[in-house]
């Protein structure tokens, strides 16, 4: 997969490009990420990506021309990418969104700024993204957010974690297990006897339980969700 990044700000995905998992997988060329100034594609002295809202009204607006002339150079060749924009009111990102864009085999990821794009931004975009109800001040961290729950997607990007977390309980938007590791009791707190038991499809079961009990306590429509989707087996739903 490639993803390219819009931004004003490349500097914000520095260490985010550099380190663990996402780093790794990208040192080693399993996944191709560019990140692109904005600021690059302007053709004025002064590098002008910003100007005043018509119609009046408080803050910049990102000016069109630089998003468009980006997205007519990094197009010029190669598989078109499927585009999105971060935005506060965006359609809400959750794993089942994940999924289907780890399945492109390009994405473009264009990162407002200051109270957002020019709307004609918005004829080049395929889905607008939200990570959640609450305000942030720019795109880009939303943008990190989605390339990282994106990316651990990508076949040989966990590497042989993969297999082990091949259960399709996190990938169907299920909450985790607990985990526990040494020592077997730390301040009076013991670790479940059957996770010391050594018997693997006990502790299966038993995180099985511990994941749907704490879904349906903690966020129950998705377990109606994944039942009108018919993702839960007959045990599970037990
Ligand atoms: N994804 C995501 C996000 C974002 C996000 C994403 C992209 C940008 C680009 C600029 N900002 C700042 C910003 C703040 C407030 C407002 C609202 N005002 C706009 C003008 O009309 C009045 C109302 C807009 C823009 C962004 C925020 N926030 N929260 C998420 N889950």
């Amino acid at each position: 997969m490639r993803i390219d990044v819009l931004t004003v700000l490349p500097g914000l995905f520095d260490c985010f490009l550099k380190e663990g998992v996402i780093g790794k997988a990208i040192s080693s060329g399993k996944v191709e990420v560019k990140v692109h100034n904005i600021r690059d594609f302007t053709t004025d002295k002064h590098r002008v990506v910003d100007d005043v809202p018509y119609g009046g009204g408080p803050g910049m607006v990102l000016k069109p021309e630089p998003i468009f002339r980006a997205y007519d150079e990094l197009t010029k060749e190669g598989e078109k990418p499927y585009v999105l924009l971060t935005e506060p009111w965006g359609e809400k990102f959750n794993q089942e969104m994940a999924v289907e864009l780890s399945k492109k085999p390009r994405l473009m990821i264009i990162c407002g700024r200051y109270e957002g794009v020019d709307e004609r931004v918005k004829s080049l975009v395929d889905r607008e993204v939200s990570i959640g109800d609450y305000v942030l001040t720019g795109g880009e961290l939303p943008a990190m957010v989605i390339m990282d729950a994106v990316l651990r997607l990508i076949p040989g990007v966990l590497g042989n974690l993969e297999s082990l977390r091949a259960d399709s309980f996190s990938d169907r938007g299920l909450l985790g297990y607990p985990n526990y590791t040494r020592p077997a009791e730390f301040r009076g707190m013991k670790v479940p006897e059957v996770l010391l038991s050594g018997h693997h499809k006990k502790i299966e079961s038993w995180r099985k339980e511990q994941s749907l009990r704490k879904t349906l306590e903690r966020r129950p429509e998705i377990i109606e969700n994944l039942k009108r989707k018919g993702l839960l087996t007959k045990e599970e739903l037990e």
